[in-house]
């Protein structure tokens, strides 16, 4: 039997649809996936900076704010790193149903774990964006020195090096960080983040 067998829910007042009226914009889980470095917490940053400017509320969750709280526990096998998304999908969740555009940036590997935050966010509310950086470059830039570290062997899980990638094959959008300036790569996002979150007369 299920631990949550006997949870019933409780019809409130209040609804995301009032929330985001109250907003003028609907929510949204912007999704950013990509190696360590590629780019991720950059865009996430600009760009919640100019939706910030236009008035529209948002949230970044990224490592510094979950993996030192509420994902403390978790580290990086295979299994935590599931458990970590599946956590952040459900936070995303909430975040999204109380009328936020919620922007997130963790490195999430597997493309079944991104499959499932899109089944418990809801495709409607969901964009995921591939920050295509090679492996190649990350290293280059190797913000954190944890590639340095992989190499001489003291991190031996590195995504990329002693643990997959798996890059999505149908990504909403896609930035080819090599090629494209962050400003550029920002309103390359706003095209598509603007029309999803308009709220029409429904
Ligand atoms: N083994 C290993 N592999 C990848 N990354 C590592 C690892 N160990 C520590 N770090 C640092 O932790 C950040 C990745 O955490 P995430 O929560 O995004 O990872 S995951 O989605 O659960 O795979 C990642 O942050 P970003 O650089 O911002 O991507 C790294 O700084
Ligand atoms: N076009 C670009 N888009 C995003 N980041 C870029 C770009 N060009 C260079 N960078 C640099 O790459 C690094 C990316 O680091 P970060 O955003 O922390 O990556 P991640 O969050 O994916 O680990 C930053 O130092 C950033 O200034």
């Amino acid at each position: 039997m299920s631990l949550s067998t006997h949870i019933t829910k409780h019809r409130f007042k209040i609804s995301k649809k009032d929330r985001n009226r109250l907003n003028s914009h609907k929510s949204l889980l912007i999704w950013f996936t990509g190696l360590s470095g590629s780019g991720k917490s950059t865009l996430a940053d600009t760009l919640e900076k100019e939706l910030m400017d236009s008035e529209i509320r948002t949230y970044i969750l990224d490592g510094d704010n979950v993996r030192t709280g509420l994902n403390k526990d978790l580290g990086f096998s295979p299994e935590h790193r599931t458990e970590n998304i599946r956590r952040i999908a459900e936070i995303a969740k909430l975040m999204t149903d109380a009328g936020l555009v919620v922007l997130s940036a963790f490195v999430s590997p597997y493309r079944e774990d991104r499959a499932s935050v899109k089944r418990i966010i809801g495709e409607q509310n969901f964009i995921e964006v591939f920050v295509d950086t090679s492996l190649e470059e990350c290293e280059k830039r190797d913000v954190k020195g944890l590639y340095k570290k992989a190499r001489k062997g003291e991190i031996t899980n590195m995504t990329g090096i002693g643990a997959p990638y798996e890059a999505p094959e149908n990504a909403d959008v896609v930035i080819k960080t090599e090629e494209t300036s962050i400003d550029d790569a920002v309103r390359q996002l706003l095209a598509v983040v603007l029309p999803k979150i308009e709220l029409k007369n429904e």
